[in-house]
């Protein structure tokens, strides 16, 4: 830094050393000069602020600005952006131009070609004529201006992370989710009956398609993200992501892994598009529509389309569908699970629903975390396919989850939480907008995060499920039957509308922990797990993470604390060798000791006063488990007919 250092006064106080136009200062006279800046306008002035970047982000918006050979990549990201965007029923394609349309008034300011100010005017929206402003792979920094400047609801919290809200949509709409069905899919995904596929045809898709892409370019700029998925670099997916909004650039950048200068230059075509134009509705007279809010997905094309929520989960759940797609078809295993790594490089998945404890438990200080959410599973070991976290805030403590806590910091999207509106101090309690406020923050935020987010083969799998009846124990050890089981059945109960006071828990069966999200039949995940499990000798574990000493109502969620004692103890092996015990109707092998947890805790019988209640709500959560598990029955799970018979064995008997 030869200009900027600053000079210490007496006082020991900074002196603000600036620098005269002509009189290139030398730095042994620097501070006997009283300096004045080295521009003739503001503009010029604030021309000085900015140095030449990287050759990633974006450019003045001058097209014509492209001249050397370095910049023949650029036009050829700018052809690869305007195919993208370019509408399949008109000839002309639309006229993309890279960077912020305001700042084309700021180039032509301070190039004197006019000093007087020009005052940006309401474009005459011809699609034929105007230009669609490419904001191409931004910075945290630059996304932050723009949505603080153009998002209503957008502000900066008094740690530095960025609040904003999704709009009416504050989670994921399952029931909205369609997918092509044509002679490929129709043969390859699972359809019908608990399957998430629900089924468009072609022409459909290309009218939400082409709805998406008028709206888009109707706009006088979008954000374009180019960025990966999967950390094995030999089964690493290029993605493009298409928005209207900085909010949905910087959680993509923030939750996809982030290219470096090269290998943005080298990017290419992208091997899946997301074209989110969620601020505009869907068409309900287009066929196979229910609701305003579409969320299309089709393989043929490598495309998905958004229309009618601005849910920021909607893209990463949809990728996440994608690699549930493409990664079985080259052997490897796609798995919604949280994972991290111990210091000996023991491996751990945390498969659950949503709010089991994914992100919380993968989330340890004294372990690496390899990722909180997706993974693959292949014959290396695994990997995680996304770039960050999105972890649930409600209730967030800094005492209870400081690496989380800490990771909400600049560069984290802060979705739908509540603020003071003078200090922006956060409050974590407030469910005021919604219950499902998250946080998105980059992987690297976490201390011990493991880069790359690779690992060897896991060695424990633990299932969660947030138990709400009460009466699955903390934790359980699991044969491999029954580990195939439970992640068949892919139970949790959470508690609904708790605004509307106490009501009965819900219980909720997700193949695969995950169903929404998978493509394929469900057995034919579970038959991949059960021959990496045996291959790789892992154990499987269940783990309550809900209530204990009753039903949501009269119990309690089991301590934060416990359950981490609890999988410590997993990860440590400790709780391999220990003393075990057999419970009735689930035929659960639970430990009689874990050090720092209670005995008495372990057997959830002890925990209730009513032993009957007890009894009848076991009963009850078996029968459950019974009728959800009746659809499978007809199924063989992997080539062994043996493996099948043990799975259907490994339920609850009664
Ligand atoms: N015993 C417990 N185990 C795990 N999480 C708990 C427990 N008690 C309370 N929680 C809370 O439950 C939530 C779990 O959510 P999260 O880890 O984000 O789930 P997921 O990643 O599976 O969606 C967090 O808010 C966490 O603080
Ligand atoms: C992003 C999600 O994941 P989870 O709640 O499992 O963290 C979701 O289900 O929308
Ligand atoms: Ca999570
Ligand atoms: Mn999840």
């Amino acid at each position: 830094m030869p200009t900027s250092g600053s000079i210490k006064n007496e006082n020991g106080v900074s002196k603000i050393e600036t620098q005269k136009k002509e009189n290139k200062v030398s730095h042994e006279n620097k501070d006997i000069i009283t300096l004045t800046v080295k521009a003739q306008t503001i503009d010029e002035l604030h021309l000085l602020q900015k140095k030449k970047s990287a050759p990633t982000t974006p450019k003045v918006s001058q097209p014509t600005l492209f001249s050397s050979s370095e910049d023949e990549l650029s036009k050829q990201q700018l052809q690869s952006i305007s195919a993208s965007l370019a509408s399949l029923t008109r000839e002309s394609g639309p006229k993309v131009v890279k960077g912020d349309p305001d700042k084309r008034f700021e180039a032509q300011r301070v190039s004197h070609v006019s000093h007087h100010r020009i005052t940006p005017t309401i474009a005459v929206s011809d699609s034929a004529l105007k230009f669609t402003h490419v904001l191409y792979n931004l910075s945290p920094a630059e996304l932050y201006e723009q949505a603080i400047k153009y998002e209503k609801g957008t502000f900066m919290t008094s740690r530095g992370a960025l609040a904003t809200l999704s709009g009416a949509k504050t989670g994921r709409s399952p029931r909205d989710k369609r997918v092509v069905k044509d002679h490929v899919t129709e043969n390859e995904l699972w359809w019908g009956k608990g399957s998430p596929n629900i089924e468009m045809d072609e022409h459909s898709f290309m009218v939400n398609r082409e709805r998406a892409v008028d709206y888009l370019n109707s706009l006088d700029k979008v954000f374009v993200n180019d960025q990966f998925l999967n950390w094995d670099p030999e089964n690493r997916i290029k993605v493009r992501i298409v928005s209207t909004r900085a909010y949905h650039s910087l959680f993509m950048h923030n939750m996809c892994i982030r290219p470096s200068d090269e290998e943005l230059k080298n990017f290419g075509t992208p091997d899946f598009t997301i074209y989110n134009a969620g601020q505009f509705p869907c068409n309900r007279y287009t066929h196979y529509m229910t609701s305003s809010t579409s969320i299309d997905l089709n393989l043929g094309r490598k495309e998905m389309v958004i229309l009618g929520t601005q849910y920021a989960g909607e893209m990463k759940k949809g990728l996440f569908s994608v690699m549930h797609y493409l990664m079985p078809k080259r052997q490897i295993l796609s798995l919604h699970s949280g994972c991290n790594m111990g210091k000996a490089g023991d491996v751990a998945l945390f498969f659950g629903l949503s709010g089991t404890g994914k992100t919380t438990l993968s989330t340890d200080h004294n372990r690496y975390l390899i990722g909180d959410d997706e993974h693959c599973w292949s014959d290396k070991g695994v990997s995680n396919i996304e770039g960050g976290c999105y972890a649930k805030c409600i209730d967030l403590s800094r005492e209870k989850e400081p690496d989380i806590w800490n990771a909400i910091k600049f560069g984290t999207v802060l979705e739908n939480v509540v603020f003071d509106e003078h200090i922006r101090e956060v409050d974590y309690a407030d469910k005021s907008v919604t219950e499902n406020t998250r946080a998105a923050y980059p992987i690297e935020y976490i201390p011990n995060a493991k880069l790359p987010c690779v690992g060897p083969h896991p060695k424990n799998v633990i299932l969660l499920a947030c138990d709400a009846f009460g009466v699955l124990p903390p934790v359980s050890k699991l044969s491999l039957a029954q580990t195939m089981y439970h992640f068949i059945s892919g139970y949790t109960a959470l508690v609904a509308g708790t605004e509307q006071g106490i009501k009965e828990p819900q219980a909720t069966f997700s193949a695969c922990f995950g169903a929404a999200f998978i493509m394929l039949h469900p057995t034919q995940y579970a038959a991949m797990l059960a021959e990496k499990m045996q291959k790789q000798g892992a154990t499987g574990w269940l783990v309550n993470t809900g209530w204990s000493g009753g039903s949501y109502g009269c119990g309690s969620r089991i301590k934060l604390a416990y359950t981490r004692k609890i999988i410590d103890a997993i990860h440590s092996g400790s709780l391999l060798n220990t003393e075990y015990k057999k419970t009735e109707i689930f035929g659960l092998e639970i430990p009689t000791e874990v050090e720092g947890v209670p005995s008495e805790i372990l057997d959830p019988v002890n925990t209730w006063s009513d032993k009957k209640v007890y009894k009848e709500t076991l009963l009850k959560l078996a029968k459950l488990f019974k009728n959800n598990f009746e659809t499978f029955t007809n199924y063989k799970i992997g080539k062994d007919n043996k493996l099948t018979e043990d799975i259907l064995a490994a339920g609850p008997i009664f």
